[in-house]
């Protein structure tokens, strides 16, 4: 059996002011970063030890990642920073406010924008300052969204699985992924095998280790939140309430 620890970012500035945030680099918070500090202590404190780890390439993830790592006397680790397991690409969405987007098109609309699998919020515009695709970050254009659903996340987080991440597992390295709400929701949908309809249901907290115990093939036996379970479902349940007026 493998274990494999995923865990999303500690609360990030946008989180705190309630922003669709996307590829947008924003870091952490106070909060976020003693999410990510307490992370590590209970890794620490359970026994859990890595050898490989994965982020994205935006700073609330890669930070999350450093001291959740130092807290463990790991930040010596090696460390794979993928692009493709960046946040969902929020298009011209990004910076708005959920609320403030509730009231003015109703919590339906945005939650069909949040969680709906196939259906993606208004693109960017190329020309959009907010538009990254200048980002000498990413490996060229075509690699930068100017939107994205669920579905197109899941189709970039999957080759980062099957290409490097699956590999490194199956090989007996022990992997921690740090990354976001929805790259972790596309990598989970694919895992469990979670449907269309019920992944707009899940919702992952801020800065809280999940554990995922894989069989031989990779199929996962069972997972759990690490610590307090109903303070996850709690967290979990105000991620969902975000997009509300
Ligand atoms: O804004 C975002 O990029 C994500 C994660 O913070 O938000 P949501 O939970 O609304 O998908």
């Amino acid at each position: 059996m493998y274990k494999i620890v995923l865990i999303r970012h500690g609360e990030s500035t946008w989180n705190l002011e309630n922003r669709f945030t996307g590829w947008t680099d924003v870091d952490l918070t106070p909060t976020g970063v003693s999410q990510a500090m307490s992370a590590g202590k209970l890794l620490k404190a359970e026994g859990w030890d890595f050898d490989l780890c994965y982020t994205s390439v935006l700073k609330r993830a890669i930070h999350t990642l450093w001291y959740t790592l130092d807290e463990m006397d790991r930040t010596w680790l090696p460390v794979v920073k993928d692009y493709r397991l960046n946040e969902r690409h929020y298009g011209a969405l990004q910076g708005l406010n959920k609320a403030d987007m509730a009231k003015q098109y109703g919590d339906e609309q945005v939650l069909v924008w949040r969680r709906s699998y196939d259906t993606p919020p208004p693109a960017l515009e190329a020309t959009d300052p907010r538009c990254e695709r200048s980002d000498r970050r990413y490996p060229d254009a075509s690699a930068v969204p100017l939107t994205e659903c669920l579905k197109d996340t899941v189709a970039r987080v999957l080759p980062a699985w099957n290409d490097s991440i699956a590999p490194s597992i199956k090989l007996g390295k022990r992997v921690l992924i740090a990354a976001h709400g929805n790259s972790i929701r596309a990598l989970i949908k694919y895992l469990d095998g979670i449907s269309e309809t019920d992944i707009v249901h899940l919702n992952i907290p801020n800065g809280i280790p999940l554990v995922y115990e894989l069989d031989e093939n990779l199929k996962p036996i069972r997972h759990y939140y690490l610590g307090d379970a109903e303070a996850a479902a709690a967290a979990a349940a105000a991620v969902a309430s975000q997009g509300k007026a």
